[in-house]
């Protein structure tokens, strides 16, 4: 077990993906790390060097099935693995072991609700009920007792940020809420499909999962906890020619009497002693290029010309806040280190 002068020995599943990658890239700077596991499906055997040039001097564990990792040598795993493969994985693991977990499978709380948006039952619906959901800047206290996190998805997070606060207020109306996102094409995965190759993605982009992205019972299920009553959205994810970012536009109807001045107000007092998530003065808008390859989000808020509207701009990494980066927040959490730890990268401009 890690002790307070030992470093925190980690294994990550799923490291010849684009998370995976993510993670050994900030571990490699966090001072209170190991890497000591790594693991892949058909790339295992291989080294990194091999997989991830851009990662071979630095000397890390070749790829392993994750039938092979030694488990009693490791204090937290972070699992980078597709859907549906995780649960087992997880729920298989000795339990002095600590895990974040960047897949969807212990996002939804309710099983039969899983089942309906992912196409099968649960497979681990006992370990479900002690996952504690992390957003971290909403449920510290959760993350820091878990044994398992699951860390949320991308267009959540980005979604989530601006909403949470000003629907616990009541500054906006839970009814009409519409966010359009767009993700760079990392958000995929690394994985070979058609609809990601360059001539399908450069010069153009699309929407997809039109009215029905899992994304959204992910998003609802955390506004519902935060206004204490059904919260339906509209939500349309679109794919964008760039390999990472992600930005939500979203559309709100304010609640009688507010502006747009005072939604902003309400997040920056929310956010202001946050460490990953700033709110951009009145009439600047965030673009994905100010929080690219970082741990933050950036929030801008805009009047609408409808009645009551407003419109806000929500922008992370997809890899980072989205991904990896607040899974090594919420593992800070998890093992009473600084948050900020290994993650004090700033923004990467142009
Ligand atoms: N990309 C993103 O922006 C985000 C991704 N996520 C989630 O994080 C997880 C990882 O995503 P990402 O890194 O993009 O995915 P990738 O497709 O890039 O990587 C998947 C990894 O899982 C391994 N793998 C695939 N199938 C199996 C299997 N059956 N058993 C064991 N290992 C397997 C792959 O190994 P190999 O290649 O060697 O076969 C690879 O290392 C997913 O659940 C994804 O939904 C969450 C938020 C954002
Ligand atoms: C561009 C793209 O394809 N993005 C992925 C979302 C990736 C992610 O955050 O989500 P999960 O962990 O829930 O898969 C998608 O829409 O399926």
């Amino acid at each position: 077990m890690a002790n307070s002068t030992s470093p925190i020995r980690v294994g990550i599943l799923g490291a010849s993906g684009y998370t995976g990658a993510e993670l050994v890239r900030m571990l490699l700077r966090h001072p209170g790390v190991e890497i000591c596991a790594l693991t892949a499906e058909r790339q295992a055997g291989k080294p990194m060097a091999e997989v991830f040039p851009h990662l071979g001097q630095f000397n890390l564990p070749g790829l392993v099935k994750i039938e092979e990792v030694a488990w009693d040598k490791l204090d937290a795993v972070f699992c980078a693995l597709p859907h549906g493969t995780t649960q087992e994985v997880i729920a298989g693991l000795p339990r002095h072991i600590k895990v974040v977990d960047l897949s969807a499978d212990f996002r939804l709380s309710d099983p039969a609700e899983y089942a309906t948006w992912y196409g099968h039952e649960h497979r681990a619906v006992e370990l479900q009920k002690e996952v504690a959901y992390g957003l971290t800047e909403f449920n510290r206290q959760g993350v820091r007792k878990a044994r398992v996190v699951a860390n949320p998805g991308c267009y959540p997070t980005c979604s989530l940020l601006p909403l949470l606060p000003l629907l616990m207020d009541e500054m906006i109306e839970p009814g009409g809420i519409v966010i359009d996102a767009k993700s760079g094409v990392s958000g995929a995965g690394r994985d070979a499909k058609q609809q990601n190759l360059f001539t399908e993605v450069s010069e153009g982009f699309n929407a997809y999962g039109v009215g029905h992205h899992r994304h959204m019972p992910e998003i609802e299920q955390e506004l519902r906890l935060a206004a204490g009553r059904p919260v339906i959205v509209s939500f349309t994810p679109h794919l964008v020619p760039m390999n990472r970012g992600m930005m939500a536009t979203i559309y709100v109807r304010m609640a009688d009497g507010v502006t747009a001045d005072d939604l902003r107000a309400t997040l920056a007092k929310r956010y202001e002693s946050e460490p990953f998530v700033n709110v951009t003065a009145a009439g600047i808008a965030p673009a994905t290029r100010h929080v690219r390859a970082s741990n933050q989000a950036l929030i801008g808020v805009f009047p609408d010309r409808t009645p009551r509207g407003a419109i806000i701009v929500s922008v992370i990494d997809n890899l980072v806040k989205g991904a990896s980066g607040q899974a090594i927040q919420n593992m800070n959490v998890m093992f009473g280190l600084g948050e900020t730890t290994g993650l004090e990268q700033a923004p990467l401009f142009p």
